[in-house]
């Protein structure tokens, strides 16, 4: 059951971007574990199962139908929506297109993950078509953005593409950039497992989601959520035996991530 109190995000006004900090990012995670904020997440076959674990360990409930007849009404009574490319079968495809529009009905944060866009000239077209729908973040690695964005996978393509779509772009590796265009903020956590195992970007951007739905500013909730996914993850890294243990135990730090282990490890600049 999801706790009383206040609907999830989109009444707090007391954050502004240019101010995120390891405060920030910890006050972000005490509202998911307060709130609760269901995240219905069209996502791939291969990330489906971990990304639904993240999303508990961050203090979210996830949803993951894919079903024509029944995504409208899951994205409806969720807090955010999550639109993932990796694994575009015919069901996907059809699904898309349906939460898209009932998330834009009950006004929803819903966010781009254009996985493998590079690949294949149809994927990048439905991309295109995606992004032109607005979508308030768009998450890619440094591939796709380039596929997507036609322009180098940098600080000023970065800026220049969220100033053109005016939403949020966090272009993730070993340092992500995060910007609404205006505000850039550059966090350097994470660990390089996480490089060595899939689907943690998928991951990545469905805490990203969570965090959306706890937060009116979309430049300090994406900022927040690859922060809390980076820490995360090098406290498991640092317990980590190699791949095979690491995603079971970013689980874990994630579930048990503090204040104290923001504050210590956080590391961007802005
Ligand atoms: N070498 C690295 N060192 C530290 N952190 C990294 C490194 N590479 C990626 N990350 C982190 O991993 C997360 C996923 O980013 P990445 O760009 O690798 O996603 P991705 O390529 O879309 O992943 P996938 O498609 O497998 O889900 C981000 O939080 C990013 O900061
Ligand atoms: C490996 C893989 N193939 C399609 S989606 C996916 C997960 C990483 O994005
Ligand atoms: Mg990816």
């Amino acid at each position: 059951m999801r706790n009383d109190g206040p609907p999830p995000g989109r009444t707090d006004r007391t954050m502004r971007s240019g101010d995120f900090s390891a405060h920030v990012a910890h006050e972000i995670l005490v509202r998911l574990r307060e709130r609760q904020p269901r995240v219905h997440a069209i996502t791939n076959a291969v990330a489906k199962n971990f990304t639904a674990n993240m999303l508990l360990a961050a203090g979210a409930v996830p949803s993951m139908t894919i079903v024509a007849d029944e995504v409208a009404d899951f994205t409806r009574r969720a807090d955010a929506l999550l639109v993932n490319l990796g694994t575009l079968d015919t069901e996907r495809r059809a699904a898309i297109p349906l939460a898209i529009a009932a998330a834009e009905d009950a006004a929803l944060p819903w966010l781009l993950d254009p996985v493998f866009v590079d690949a294949s000239p149809r994927r990048l077209a439905i991309a295109q078509q995606l992004l032109a729908r607005k979508p308030k973040v768009l998450r890619a690695n440094a591939a796709e953005f380039e596929a997507l964005a036609r322009r180098p996978a940098d600080r000023k393509g970065a800026i220049d593409l969220a100033r053109e779509r005016g939403c949020i772009v966090a272009l993730t590796g070993p340092t992500d950039i995060v910007t609404d265009g205006r505000h850039s903020i550059f966090i350097a956590n994470g660990h390089r497992l996480m490089a060595r195992v899939t689907a943690m970007g998928c991951a990545a951007t469905a805490v990203v989601a969570a965090c959306l739905a706890v937060s009116d500013d979309a430049l300090l909730a994406t900022a927040s959520g690859l922060a809390i996914m980076g820490i995360a993850a090098e406290v498991a890294g640092e317990k980590a035996g190699g791949p095979g243990t690491f995603p079971p135990l970013l689980l874990d730090a994630l579930d048990a991530l503090d204040d104290a282990a923001i504050a210590a490890r956080l590391r961007c600049e802005q």
